[in-house]
């Protein structure tokens, strides 16, 4: 098993309060709110207490209506809250006025995942992402705060002429710019160093198969169901929690069905309604795996009722990265908590009901994913001289070998191997 990634959890939660806006425009507005609780828990912050509001317009100044605010605070002081945590993305003047006027901590749905990412994130490279992540919506934030303040009277043009907020918020503004340049070529170093990595595999040929969906959905459980199967390695397991955002790095492992057929495993991040935009940028190295994927396997909670809004988000979120068009299988997991009939149901070649929990329909999808990612692979019999030792370990490393037999002539083989593999050795198949 993996070391346990997760830093400590501290003696001590927070106490937080949720507060949500519904302008109607947000069809899942109650999830969403379900939601925030949940990232709040991941961030280590108890819920002691939700509050939401009808309002068809976000105030500008305090998001939520004035008379809320009131309202938010005598309830906050009640309930002795440490943070209120707010849905959505807070300008940062609202930040500024609401943090003024509730006398408490305030942080909005995009920091709040901006932070888990930062407290989960392990490899170099998704540290990295991380803080490019932070450090553009903080200097978004910044550009916000520096219209503001020329839109009240401080002057623009040269440094001398501006007001000492102003100064301080370009000083600022500069480190952050320096600190992103350095930042996008340590990134680069990083990816230069994947490349060659996948490059190395893409060599083999072994087909890629990556696991996308939404957080929590039972990526990386369906992963080490997978690895438990095919490895028996449990230093090869990866870490699946009852938490969102449990996977931030992405972890490919090898998977040998037998006799020569076998896939790489992606097992990456996972998305969530309202994921920051910059995040999402910011993690397109880590997510290159599902980009140059042959076949995605949409890993879906069918036990959330709210399962197709849980594909939708995938599906923008792939569009996003610009994984688009590649073969894909929809897998409705956790269907051991729908009283369904009987377990694993197959309908058609790409859905499948399982339960990576309990392994139901694991071989099943395996079929499917061998199906799929051998498509083309054809039934062929060649006869290969004896010299031609490399041409028949090319098979025994990449092909599926039934028969091999030693005639006079040479060696006999019957595979199952790709269609351009017999276009290339078709010399060998019309020696008889
Ligand atoms: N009952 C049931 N629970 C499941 C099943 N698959 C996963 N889970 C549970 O769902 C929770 C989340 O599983 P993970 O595999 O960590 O989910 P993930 O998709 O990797 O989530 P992120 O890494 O956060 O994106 C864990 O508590 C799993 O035990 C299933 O088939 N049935
Ligand atoms: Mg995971």
């Amino acid at each position: 098993m993996e070391e346990e990634i997760l830093k400590p959890e501290p003696q001590e939660w927070e106490k937080a309060l949720l507060v949500g806006l519904d302008t109607g425009a947000d069809e899942n507005f109650e999830r969403s709110m379900d939601e925030l609780g949940e990232l709040a828990k991941a961030c280590y912050m108890s819920v002691a207490g939700v509050v939401t509001q009808k309002m068809e317009a976000v105030n500008k100044a305090h998001y939520i209506g004035t008379g809320k605010v009131q309202e938010v605070k005598e309830y906050a002081k009640a309930l002795e809250v440490d943070i209120v945590v707010f849905d959505d993305s807070l300008t940062p003047s609202q930040l500024r006025n609401l943090q003024r006027e509730l006398e408490t901590p305030v942080l909005d749905r995009t920091t709040l995942i901006l932070d888990i990412f930062s407290k989960r994130a392990k490899t170099r490279e998704a540290k990295l992402q991380v803080e490019t992540a932070r450090l553009q919506y903080l200097l978004s934030r910044l550009v916000g705060m520096h219209e503001a303040l020329t839109r009240q009277g401080g002057a623009s043009g040269s440094m001398s002429s501006k007001g000492a907020g102003e100064k301080k918020l370009e000083l600022d503004r500069r480190k952050i710019e320096k600190r992103l340049v350095e930042l996008r070529r340590e990134l680069e170093e990083v990816s230069k160093e994947r490349e060659t990595q996948s490059k190395r595999r893409l060599s083999a040929r072994i087909p890629k198969v990556s696991l996308v969906g939404y957080t929590n959905a039972g990526k990386s459980t369906l992963m080490n169901a997978m690895v438990e199967r095919y490895l028996q390695d449990e230093e090869k397991k990866v870490l699946e929690k009852d938490m969102l955002f449990a996977t931030l790095d992405t972890t490919v492992r090898n998977i040998n069905t037998g006799n020569n057929k076998e896939f790489l495993l992606a097992d990456t991040v996972g998305f969530i309604h309202k994921l920051p935009h910059g995040l999402v940028k910011a993690f397109r190295s880590t997510l290159e795996e599902v980009k140059n994927a042959d076949l995605l396997l949409y890993v879906i909670d069918y036990s959330d009722k709210d399962y197709k809004q849980q594909i939708k988000v995938t599906e923008e979120t792939l569009q996003e990265i610009g994984a688009v068009n590649i073969p894909a299988i929809y897998i409705y997991n956790k269907a051991d908590l729908c009283s369904m009939d009987s377990l694993p149901k197959q309908v058609g070649d790409n859905k499948i009901y399982i339960s990576a929990k309990s392994g139901q329909g694991l071989s099943e999808l395996t079929e499917m994913i061998l199906q799929a990612v051998y498509a083309d692979y054809v039934q062929a019999e060649f006869l290969i001289p004896y010299d031609k030792g490399q041409v028949v370990s090319y098979f025994m490393e990449n092909a599926q070998v039934f028969e091999q037999e030693y005639l006079e002539a040479g060696i006999r083989l019957s595979v199952s191997c790709h269609a351009a593999d017999v276009r290339k050795y078709g010399q060998y198949t019309k020696m008889y």
